[in-house]
């Protein structure tokens, strides 16, 4: 899949939140954005996934323009983009099986979700991809029992229920311990290893883009200020894309929030809207 960011940006009242954002992403790739809070690195990613729109520009996806479409071409793009939250946004009374059946209900209709009718092959497939990470055995638990580290897996377990073409996570670590967070980007950077997904996540500490991904986007006030390999991704430009001074210590870069964001829930109401 092909992707092709042309001069994105996105307004909030005088606030360039994201300021003529051009990228290319021409082969499956594990690509990190980080930036200090507020740089516009949510605002991107919601803007890739249409959960925001677009001020200005183009997003191309093999060749076709997904910022300007509608209604069900729409909704069909977002199942194809997966998302995940520093939050999870599970369902948390229900159980973890059903939480991942959810990742459907982009793709389906609102009959069968209402009703709550799965089929067998569904629930044999949700099942297997909690194999996968690692949690099959939470299967029949109320999502709210399990720790933060399975919520999130769970969380990615049903963005692949979805079949994504692309995922994108938001902070997907920042509320986890740091053995949890481990877990988690390592079942994040199995998933594009094994099945050739491009994931873009947000992440709050350079270390971690470092470790897990290809390439690393930096932003400072909405613009990219950094596109490169973690290897060149110095202390030096660090210091320009958090905009600090001599003082800047890598181990400050957290943008870590505790307060569920505002997107986290309306992802989780559209999920149970549609
Ligand atoms: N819905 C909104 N209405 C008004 N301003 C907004 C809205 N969403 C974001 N902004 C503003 O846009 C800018 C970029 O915000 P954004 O959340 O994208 O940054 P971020 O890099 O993801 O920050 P953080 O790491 O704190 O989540 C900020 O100045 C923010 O206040």
């Amino acid at each position: 899949m092909r992707i092709e960011a042309q001069q994105i940006t996105r307004i909030f009242g005088t606030t360039r939140a994201v300021d003529s954002v051009s990228f290319t992403i021409d082969r499956p790739m594990m690509i990190g954005v980080i930036g200090s809070s507020g740089a516009g690195k949510s605002t991107l990613l919601r803007m890739i996934n249409r959960l925001t729109d677009a001020s200005e520009g183009n997003l191309y996806i093999d060749g076709r323009d997904v910022l300007t479409l509608r209604g069900r071409e729409k909704r069909s793009w977002q199942a194809d983009c997966a998302m995940i939250f520093q939050q999870f946004n599970l369902v948390p009374r229900l159980d973890v099986v059903s939480n991942v059946l959810h990742g459907l209900l982009n793709k389906r209709g609102l009959a069968s979700t209402l009703l709550n009718i799965w089929s067998p092959a569904d629930i044999d497939r949700a099942v297997s991809i909690l194999d996968r990470l690692g949690i099959a055995e939470q299967a029949t638990k109320r999502a709210e029992a399990l720790s933060g580290g399975q919520q999130q897996r769970v969380a990615i377990a049903r963005a692949l229920m979805q079949d994504p073409k692309i995922i994108l996570a938001d902070e997907p670590i920042a509320s986890l311990d740091p053995m949890n967070a481990q877990i988690v980007m390592d079942s994040l950077r199995r998933i594009h290893d094994e099945d050739g997904h491009t994931v873009i996540a947000n992440l709050h500490t350079l270390d971690t883009a470092r470790r897990y991904c290809d390439r690393v986007i930096g932003m400072r006030k909405g613009r990219i200020v950094f596109d490169g390999t973690p290897d060149q991704l110095t202390t030096g430009a660090a210091r320009d894309i958090y905009g600090a001074g001599a003082g800047f210590s890598e181990g400050t870069t957290s943008t870590a929030i505790d307060t569920p964001a505002p997107a986290d829930l309306e992802y989780a109401e559209r999920l149970l809207a549609d």
